[in-house]
């Protein structure tokens, strides 16, 4: 009674991402989930001015909660544009939060909450439940040449709300007011191109379903005709199968399930991928629908589109199963993961084994003879445990040593190394490192005190190698960028030589030219010299 309580001031947590590629009407469709224009649109400025549903509340804005995936700065809150959103590289995750008054018509007033009266009503009703909602967006996904590193961008963002609970779990002392964030549900949008599943989408969801349950949906399904729907459902349903691709399948236990679960369930997976059509205009009846040159279509209509029973499944039929499987299931297998390696790392720690390794993070310091050689490769997850406990800091002239010469890099490269070396001297003074191996100690204290130690090695770890991978990325341009004007230098003197060449070769010629036109001059001189030697001979002998 007192969880139910608690839950109830602060609302039923529930979490939804939207990932697919830019244009498959995400936005739409998160405005009609919530029945309120919420979402503005990238490019429509001009979009109709419609009324907020009273049951939704923001309760905090759009933010931006991660974004500029190529640089590698820690994912932080920040004002949000969509009109300005794709000058941004790489992706842009932001999250939106609401409250959604469930059950009765009317949303409940805040006093009402209060006295025992309110917990009593709990116990036969749960009309006046609210749902703290949060919507996670992307933005941008499909639209970079490389998108590798949108789906690194993802997962680090999700793998980071597995990581707060962790760390909160197991702190000693618990944050009353802790937001869980993760993420319950994905829909993830497929574009209609009526050909199955792309590698890109294979590739996607199998990351997403580390996390989240992933459902798989078609967008835009107004694009098709009945047969080509049927035809477009049944290749991705394959794809599905033949990539193992790990989507959220409503699957039944004949033996836990009672019957009417079993229907329904077997319903929806025959109807696997939903289709659904999402609009931003309202007919005179207050209903969402797409107007055409040749009629109107009712976005709920539901024999065109799948989009009433998908609000079913999100809030209604299996709201409750897909925290469960979250929590359950995908958030404990990511837990025994961790601290499986966690204890791992303690106790190769304890028997002195770190010490004998290489640094898991490489350093600055070997950065120029990574880059002369060419060979930098960064072999690390995000999820690795440290091998070392003291990261190598390079000296500030190591630093200054490196092939970037870009002022913010260096700027950017000294702030989080110093921020780095803090963690590391908190790590150094504390307690833990003080009294190592104490025997009174008991193993849960252990790990409680070594899970937020290792996330924050590992933070440190993934920081370095953004950095380092950063820096090799911007050696590698200066590389060649110094190759390519090499290249323009030799080409000039070559030019220059030939100039050269040709001038000398010229001026010979004026010379050889001038010599000849003399020579040919020469005998015509002679000749009116013989002549006129003749004429006068002539004229002295009397002939003339
Ligand atoms: N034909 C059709 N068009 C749709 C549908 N849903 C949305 N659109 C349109 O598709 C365009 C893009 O929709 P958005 O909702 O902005 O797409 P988005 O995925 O949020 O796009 P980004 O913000 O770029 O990520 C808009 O012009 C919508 O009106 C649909 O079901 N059918």
């Amino acid at each position: 009674m007192y969880r139910r309580k608690k839950e109830h001031k602060r609302g039923i947590n529930y979490s939804l991402m939207l990932v697919g590629d830019s244009g498959t009407g995400k936005t739409t469709f998160a405005n009609n989930l919530l029945e309120s224009p919420i979402f503005p649109h990238r490019f429509a400025m001009d979009a109709p001015q419609l009324a907020f549903n009273p049951r939704v509340q923001i309760a905090k804005p759009t933010m931006v909660v991660s974004y500029n995936s190529k640089n590698g700065i820690p994912s932080h809150m920040a004002q949000f544009d969509a009109s300005r959103e794709h000058f941004e590289p790489g992706i842009t995750i932001t999250s939106t939060s609401v409250e959604i008054a469930t059950g009765a018509e009317q949303p409940p007033s805040r006093s009402s909450m209060s006295s025992e009266a309110s917990s009593s009503a709990q116990s036969n009703s749960h009309s006046q439940d609210k749902i703290s909602f949060n919507l996670v967006k992307t933005h941008g996904l499909g639209e970079n040449l490389d998108n590798t590193m949108c789906f690194d961008e993802i997962t680090a963002f999700l793998e980071q709300q597995f990581d707060q609970v962790l760390a909160e779990e197991t702190r000693v002392k618990r944050n009353p007011r802790f937001e869980d964030t993760r993420v319950h549900v994905t829909l993830y949008f497929i574009p209609p191109t009526g050909h199955g599943l792309r590698e890109m989408d294979v590739e996607m969801i199998k990351r997403l379903s580390r996390y989240t349950n992933v459902l798989p949906i078609i967008s835009r399904a107004d694009s098709f005709t009945p047969e080509e729907l049927i035809k477009f459902k049944r290749q991705i349903m394959d794809d599905v199968e033949r990539f193992h691709v790990p989507v959220y399948k409503f699957e039944v236990d004949p033996e836990e399930d009672d019957i009417e679960t079993i229907e329904e369930n077997q319903a929806l997976a025959m109807m696997q991928p939903f289709a659904i059509m999402c609009s931003d205009e309202k007919n005179e009846n207050g209903e969402y629908v797409r107007l055409y040159p040749w009629g109107e279509m009712r976005v709920d209509d539901d024999s065109i589109s799948d989009l009433r029973v998908l609000k079913n499944v999100l809030f209604g039929s299996h709201f409750q199963e897909f925290k469960d499987t979250t929590q359950n299931f995908l958030y404990e297998n990511y837990r025994a993961e961790k601290l499986s390696s966690v204890s791992e790392w303690d106790m190769d720690k304890e028997k002195g084994e770190s010490s004998k390794r290489d640094s898991a993070a490489p350093s600055l310091s070997n950065f120029a003879s990574l880059i002369t050689t060419g060979q930098f490769k960064s072999t690390n997850s995000l999820a690795m445990p440290p091998q070392s406990e003291t990261p190598t800091t390079p000296d500030s002239k190591e630093i200054s040593q490196g092939v970037s010469d870009s002022p913010a890099l260096r700027q950017m490269s000294q702030s989080i190394r110093r921020g780095n070396e803090e963690i590391i001297q908190n790590i150094k003074n504390s307690p833990r490192t003080s009294t190592p191996g104490s025997p009174d100690k008991s193993k849960l204290r252990n790990i409680s005190e070594t899970v937020p130690y290792v996330l924050k090695h590992e933070r440190i770890i993934a920081k370095q190698q953004k950095l380092e991978e950063l820096e090799a990325q911007s050696a590698k341009e200066l590389q060649k960028r110094i190759q390519d004007l090499e290249k323009r230098a030799a080409e000039l003197k070559l030019r220059e030589k030939l100039l050269r060449q040709q001038h000398l070769n010229s001026s010979n010629t004026s010379l050889n030219s001038r010599q000849s036109a003399q020579q040919s001059m020469a005998p015509q001189s002679k000749l009116k010299k013989e002549e006129s030697v003749t004429d006068l001979a002539s004229i002295v002998s009397g002939k003339a």
